[in-house]
This record gives C-alpha cells, structure tokens and sequence, in this order.
C-alpha cells in the first residue's frame, strides 16, 4: 500500500528561469527505502521540502496516509504531518547536548520525553554519547544524532537530505546499513535524497531519478541498472563504453574489430554500441574478433578496469578481475556479452 502519492507535482521559484520540479508523480510504498537521486539541482531538495511542508508546489496533489495533505491553494502545516526531516540547514544545536537536541524536537507536553530522547539514541547507536556536545562528535555520529533528532516523535515518514554528503566510505556504508535497519525494524518509511547513484542502488528499495527536475525512471535497483529508460540513466549509473560502428549483413564493423549481429542488416547508417564495462570480457583466446592496445591499468582493490585503445586512438573500458597481470602496449582480445545499439545520427 502506498504511504505518500504525489500526483503532478510543479515548483517553480520566483527567481528562477526553470522548474525546480515539473509534473512528478510518484507512489511510495509504506515501510520502504525510497531514493531520490540526480545531480546538483535536479530538484532533489525542493521535492523533500515539498513533501515535509516547508515548500507549497505551484500545482499538484500530495495524499500521505489516506489524507490529501496538499490539494491546490490548501495545505496542512508542516508541523502537523508525520514526517521527520533530516536536512542540512537543521544541524544540531552546538550548545546543547545531545539528548537535549533530541528532546527539544519533541513537544513540550510530550510525556517521558527524556526517555524517548535515550531510546531514539539508542536506536541510532549513540548510546554511550548522551552527554556529548555536537562538536565532540564525528560526522558520523553527528549524522546519527540527527537521525534520532528525527526519530524522536516516531514520525510515519523520514526525509534524509544527502545523509552520506560529509562521509567517507566507512561512515557512509554503517549509517547506510543501520538507516535500513531501523527503517526495516520501525515500519517507518524513508525517502533519502542522493547525488551518489551508488548509494542508493545498495540502499534503497526503490530508486527515482531526477534530472533538471523531471522524474527520468521510477524502479527497483536492478530494474534501473539492467533496464535503464534513456541514455541519462544509464549513464548515471556510470558512465557507458560508446563504440562507433558500422552495419553489414550479420554484424558491426567498428575499431576494435566485428561485433557478430544477426540483425545487422536492419541499420542502414552508423550506430553506436553502448555497453558497461562489466558486460565485457578479456580473454586468452586469441581468435576473438575483437581487440585492442592496453592504454592504461586502474587497480581498485577488488577490481581493476583496463583501458584498450583501437588503431585510431579510440578507448573503451573493461572491468577484470584484481588479480589478473595486463601489460601497457600488449593487444588484448575481448568479447562484448551485453550491448545495446543506438543509431549514431
Ligand atoms: N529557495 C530557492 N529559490 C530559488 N531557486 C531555488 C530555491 N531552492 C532551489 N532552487 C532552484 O531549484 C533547482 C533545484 O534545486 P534543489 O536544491 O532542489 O536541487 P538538488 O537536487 O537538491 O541539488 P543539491 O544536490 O545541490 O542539493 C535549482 O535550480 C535551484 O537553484
């Protein structure tokens, strides 16, 4: 069942030339993880702040929980949804500690409210830290003080805006794993802006993509990765190899050598050949049809990538396992398992 729907969402700032959002409909599953990803500006932020109540749209419907919460001019207050926010703009408060920064976030007639305050902590694992002021925290454990500042009224619906902005990869991948924890063992549901596509592909149980405030794809993990809608979503979640060939009867003709297709036939101009360097493979066999010159060796601890050069100066990308031995000018034969063909012009 669906917690929150958006229906058209549109925001437009008075000062600004283009939509921040435009026409967003989206449905988000009670008690799951949903990504919001895209570049700097894509309207990331303003569709959080839209959904909490500190944005009205120019036009558009929002229900969250059965009630239309934003319908036209009307709007309940944001105070009065059940949403917790995580944004940037509302750090924590550096002279309070931080169990009275996640009391304050309570209302002031709210019964055991110190009690509360220790078990949200608890719940984002700052247990031993009640007494601590912000500044003797790291960002890691300051990103889950907020977490808890959040958490605190038990709110149905969480807005993270870039949690892992100020991480590294440490700190990232533990707040990751405990967000989804406590997500998954509270019901609560999470909406979690990102401009890092990979976050959100380990994280999120649903991924949407913006881009210049349009929503691109709306999908599962392995839905937008496998089968992304365009060429910006694919890429988004790195960059593709683009290889120009082409067509004859049963195959492309590119640099690198032939790409065997039985359909070939049916391209009457140049096309390009888009694979990840995943869906590639260097082999030892030598009588592959395709090849080229090793230009340069990225070692990334569990992987490297290796990049080969065609006669013209061309390159393409190929991921291969750590430990396999490339040499720098050495002619590597590969084959391509998975592509897509776009007509060039
Ligand atoms: N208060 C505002 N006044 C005017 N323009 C705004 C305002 N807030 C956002 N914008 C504009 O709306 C667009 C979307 O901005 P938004 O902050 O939602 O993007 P974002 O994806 O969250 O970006 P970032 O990852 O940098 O936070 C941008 O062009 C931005 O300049």
């Amino acid at each position: 069942m669906s917690l929150l729907q958006l229906h058209g969402i549109t925001k437009k700032f008075p000062q600004s030339k283009q939509f921040a959002v435009k026409d967003i409909h989206i449905a988000i599953e009670e008690g799951s993880i949903q990504a919001i990803v895209g570049e700097n500006g894509s309207g990331k932020s303003t569709l959080l702040k839209l959904i909490a109540g500190l944005e009205h749209p120019d036009k558009g419907d929002i229900i969250f929980s059965g009630q239309t919460i934003v319908n036209g001019k009307t709007a309940v207050p944001a105070n009065q949804r059940e949403v917790g926010v995580i944004f940037e703009e509302y750090a924590l408060f550096p002279q309070m500690t931080i169990l009275d920064n996640v009391r304050q976030a309570l209302h002031q007639e709210t019964r055991n409210a110190r009690q509360i305050a220790k078990d949200s902590l608890a719940l984002a694992g700052l247990e031993d830290s009640f007494n601590t002021y912000p500044h003797q925290l790291s960002s890691g454990q300051r990103q889950r003080a907020a977490l808890a500042r959040a958490l605190a009224s038990r709110p149905k619906l969480l807005l993270l805006d870039d949690p892992f902005r100020s991480l590294d990869t440490r700190f990232k991948n533990e707040i990751s794993e405990d967000i989804q924890d406590i997500v998954k063992s509270t019901g609560i549901t999470a909406i979690i802006a990102s401009h890092h596509a990979k976050d959100a592909l380990s994280l999120a149980d649903s991924i949407a993509i913006l881009h210049k405030g349009l929503l691109q794809q709306v999908g599962t993990p392995i839905e937008i990765y496998k089968q992304p809608a365009n060429a910006y979503v694919a890429n988004f979640f790195g960059k593709r190899n683009e290889i120009l060939a082409t067509p004859t009867e049963d195959g492309f003709y590119a640099g690198f050598g032939f790409i065997p297709h039985l359909e070939a036939g049916n391209y009457t101009g140049k096309v390009k050949i888009l694979f990840r360097s995943e869906d590639a493979k260097i082999k030892k066999n030598t009588e592959q049809p395709l090849s080229g010159v090793v230009s340069r060796i990225l070692f990334y601890g569990d992987h490297q990538i290796v990049k080969l050069e065609d006669d013209e100066g061309k390159q393409l990308s190929i991921k291969a396992a750590p430990g396999r031995v490339f040499e720098k000018g050495a002619r590597m034969f590969f084959t391509i398992d998975k592509y897509e063909i776009e007509e060039a012009f």
